[in-house]
């Protein structure tokens, strides 16, 4: 039996703008997926995701196809969207390893969809304890490149590689199309976390920025300049200035807002973390709903977050300095 985490992490500036090639910067965070992979005997493979539910229903499933005893009465579409990373990340597996059969559970501390990275966190634990447990050891950039891969597919040729390469190194990273390197002095942040208990599908959010940009030449010049944005944190990140950073991501938090990728309880948390004092709120990922990130030393914001309407849950943040790792084999 293998164990493997990997982090979640928040967008500092940059979303959106990086799947065309802006730089973006990010930092993972200390919530975590865990997958467990076991050595089967025979040559079948069993994922069990216990968050993962459709209709009430966590899902158990096996060589593409869905448990009768799980007892899901929905579409099947709905379920190949809902499995398609973990599948994603078991193709990449039996790319690396001459396959039998193995069991892998996901449990995850991440919210699904609600842009803190759990589609990549869990791909990036799921090839590194699955490779493990049928002895190939991959270094992290390897498992990064695979579960970049796997975004790349499910959201159809739309994915830029910040995610998985931020879960599998940890820290504060920055990409730029194929250059992703951590920042080497990772700044500790006071990051406070809203979340609306929602979720927002990145393939399709990212394919409403996408088609907004083709149309409009002032969406594609948005898109640029969310790139001149994250430039222009470079310089606040090595000063550890967070009243800039503050700044910068509220700018960067309009401009997705005019990309169409904010939505109410996003733009309710953002003005009640400003309104406390926080030194500046943006939204987080993919966006449509789920969570926002903003600075703030002190509880403030946190409180004013737990009176929001539209948020359900507040918490802080830390750094997370490791990226995937083993946790017992
Ligand atoms: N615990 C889990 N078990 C199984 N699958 C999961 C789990 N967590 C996430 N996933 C997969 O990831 C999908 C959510 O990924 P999506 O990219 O839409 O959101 P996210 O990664 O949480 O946010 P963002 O990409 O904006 O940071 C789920 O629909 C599911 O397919
Ligand atoms: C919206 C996006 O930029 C981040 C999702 O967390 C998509 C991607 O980079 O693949
Ligand atoms: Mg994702």
């Amino acid at each position: 039996m293998t164990v493997s985490s990997a982090p979640g992490k928040v967008y500092l500036l940059g979303e959106h703008a990086v799947v065309y090639g802006e730089p973006a910067m990010l930092c993972a965070i200390d919530r975590r997926a865990t997958v467990t992979a076991t050595a089967r005997d025979d040559d079948r493979i069993r994922v069990q995701a216990r968050d993962l539910t459709i209709d009430g229903f966590s899902v158990e499933y096996g060589d593409g196809v869905v448990d009768e005893s799980t007892d899901i009465d929905v579409p099947h579409p709905l379920i190949e969207a809902a499995v398609g990373y973990v599948d994603g990340a078991v193709e990449q597996v039996k790319e690396v390893v001459d396959t039998t059969g193995f069991t892998i559970t996901i449990e995850s501390e991440i919210p699904l969809g609600a842009g803190l990275g759990s589609s990549a966190a869990v791909v990036v634990a799921a090839i590194d304890a699955a490779t493990r447990e049928m002895g190939v050891e991959l270094t992290p950039e390897e498992i990064a490149q695979r579960a970049y891969r796997v975004e790349y597919d499910v959201q159809d040729g739309q994915a830029s590689r910040a995610d998985t390469f931020c879960s599998a190194m940890g820290k504060a990273v920055r990409v730029e199309g194929d250059d992703c390197r951590p920042i080497e002095e990772s700044p500790e942040l006071p990051f406070v976390i809203g979340f609306d208990g929602g979720a927002g599908d990145t393939g399709t959010l990212v394919a409403g920025v996408r088609s907004l940009k083709e149309e409009y030449e002032f969406a594609a010049d948005t898109v640029e300049t969310i790139g001149n944005i994250v430039r222009t944190g470079e310089r606040a990140i090595t000063t550890e200035d967070q009243q800039e950073l503050g700044r910068l991501m509220n700018f960067n938090h309009g401009l997705l807002s005019a990309l169409g990728v904010s939505s109410r309880s996003l733009d309710a948390m953002v003005w009640a973390a400003r309104d406390a004092g926080a030194f500046g709120a943006k939204l987080t990922g993919a966006g449509g709903g789920g969570c926002i990130v903003a600075l703030d030393p002190t509880p403030d914001t946190a409180t004013a977050l737990q009176y929001t309407p539209g948020c359900e849950e507040t918490f802080r943040a830390e750094l997370d300095h490791d990226g995937v790792r083993v946790e017992s084999e």
